[in-house]
């Protein structure tokens, strides 16, 4: 198992939650945070060569950063520090952190002295960041990012929302990034990654207390891993399911192609596709069975409705059938956009005991939850629960950072991925490769997770071998995300 602390993600109540419930804790969890945080700066070495500049700003992220000043300057370094509140505000533990430096002999400076740093520590703001920064604020991010070494953020780099991953004004681009007690949704998800740098944790030593802390989860294997079984020798196509995918209209063939052949090659024992422009062969994966698409309702163990369905007549018949079948039913695209546009469909979906999963992206969750995009993406998290919670589906919430919901409320964050998905066809290989491991057999909630989390590995082993993030095409995805799920798989 992973630590908990490398896969919780706490919202800002509830790290306060926390915090206070351990208020009076011998070391203090600020001397705590100091601590880490100077381990981590010493273990970078060679940005120590030259003294640290550290910015501690007006809260307790700041007194964080006091801490490591005064616990480097034990270490025989000298720590440059420019504090940029005012002592006689600071909150106590932050006050008391500030006394303790000066009584070390630091100096606090309100500017930076001219001179060479090896390394920039960001103590400006952590998880208290409340509004826009201000011309002061813009101008100190400005300098550290005009620095060019190393930037080591405490708990989150300063101007990104940690609730969020939302820039408010503008953020500090870390290399370095030490999240305190668990990971924040911004950190992950929207701009949170592209601020972060090389992410880690500490968890102040309250590993015991995350379990039952309410919060999210980072998608990692173990979440899934029970459901990777080494198939039976004495295996057939039959033990395998039979993936039916539906979409495919008149000059969008392409995606329900696409979505078929990813549901092929993870491995669904059948692959049928209904699509309502009549092919008849996929010469680039013959083995895939065309059928017309009400046939395909009937012949599968699990449905994927939308790749490139449209939003005709028929497009609004098929999804109405489909909500009607007993199986596990993923809706994507013009699926999406036909349930948003018509609410007896969506209250039939929230009606349906069979499980079913919605994938939308950032515009077509705005649909569905009839708001504007901006809304969405102000609080990715909040919006895919509230969608798992209207549809009782689950939610996988696309883009930088994939929120998947469930309508129990639990909610995970995919960091697999890069740009290189950003792409025409690659949430049709996402439908497929989610489809196949419900025809499998698989739990939806775990399809979800290992769906998405594959598609972005599969994503990034191309991008390791140059074959993207630049030009990743879609198809070229199936075949690395099959690659893996083998790898993934225990041997027999
Ligand atoms: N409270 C605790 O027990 C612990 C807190 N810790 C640290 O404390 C941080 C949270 O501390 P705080 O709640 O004091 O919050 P912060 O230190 O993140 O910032 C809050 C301060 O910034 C001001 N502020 C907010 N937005 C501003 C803006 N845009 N421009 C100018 N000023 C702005 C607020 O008025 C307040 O003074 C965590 O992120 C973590 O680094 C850690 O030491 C662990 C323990
Ligand atoms: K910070």
């Amino acid at each position: 198992m992973f630590p908990a602390a490398m896969t919780a993600i706490l919202r800002s109540a509830a790290l306060r939650e926390l915090e206070s419930r351990h208020a009076n804790a011998q070391p203090s969890l600020m001397e705590r945070a100091g601590q880490a945080a100077a381990r981590l700066a010493l273990a970078l070495q060679a940005p120590l060569a030259a003294p640290p500049l550290i910015f501690a700003g007006p809260g307790n992220n700041g007194g964080d950063a006091l801490v490591m000043a005064r616990l480097l300057r034990q270490q025989g370094l000298q720590p440059v520090v420019v504090f940029t509140g005012e002592e006689e505000r600071l909150p106590p533990d932050a006050r008391h952190a500030f006394l303790a430096w000066q009584q070390a002999g630091g100096e606090v400076h309100s500017e930076v002295p001219p001179g060479h740093y090896g390394l920039v520590v960001d103590g400006l703001f952590g998880i208290g960041l409340s509004r826009p920064l201000d011309e002061r604020y813009l101008s100190w991010v400005e300098r550290i990012n005009g620095y060019g070494g190393p930037v080591l953020a405490l708990d989150c780099p300063s101007g990104l929302d940690s609730e969020t991953g939302r820039i408010l004004g503008a953020a500090v681009r870390a290399s370095h990034t030490l999240s305190f007690i668990a990971l924040k949704p911004g950190l992950l998800t929207l701009d949170g990654p592209d601020c972060c740098g090389e992410l880690s944790v500490d968890d102040l030593s309250l590993g015991q207390d995350l379990a039952a802390a309410s919060g999210g989860q980072k998608v990692e294997r173990p979440l899934f891993a029970a459901e990777l079984k080494p198939r039976p020798k004495n295996s057939h196509k039959g033990s395998h399911g039979s993936a039916g995918i539906i979409g495919g209209a008149p000059g969008m063939a392409g995606a329900a192609l696409l979505a078929g052949r990813a549901a092929l090659k993870l491995g669904a024992g059948r692959v049928y596709v209904g699509m309502l422009e009549r092919l008849s062969v996929d010469p680039i994966q013959p083995e895939l069975m065309l059928r017309p698409a009400e046939e395909v309702l009937t012949l599968s163990t699990a449905l994927a409705l939308g790749p490139g369905l449209g939003q005709s007549g028929p497009a609004q018949e098929l999804l109405y059938q489909a909500i009607d079948v007993p199986l596990p039913l993923l809706i994507d695209a013009d699926g999406l956009n036909l349930l948003a546009k018509h609410p007896v469909l969506a209250g039939r979906l929230a009606r349906r005991s069979t499980p079913s999963l919605l994938t939308p992206h950032p515009a077509e969750a705005a649909r569905l939850l009839d708001c504007p995009l901006e809304q969405v993406q102000q609080d990715r998290v909040a919006a895919a629960q509230e969608i798992a919670r209207r549809f009782n589906s689950i939610a996988v919430l696309k883009g930088c950072g994939s929120i998947i919901a469930s309508p129990d409320g639990q909610w995970f964050i995919n960091t697999t991925g890069n740009p290189g998905l950003a792409s025409a066809g690659s949430g049709d290989v996402l439908s497929g490769i989610i489809v196949a491991l419900l025809a499998q057999g698989w739990p939806p909630l775990a399809a979800a997770l290992a769906g998405v989390h594959l598609h972005g590995a599969a994503a990034d082993a191309q991008a390791a071998q140059q074959i993207g993030p630049v030009g990743l095409t879609a198809g070229e995805l199936p075949d690395a995300a099959r690659q893996l799920f083998n790898a993934w798989m225990p041997d027999a």
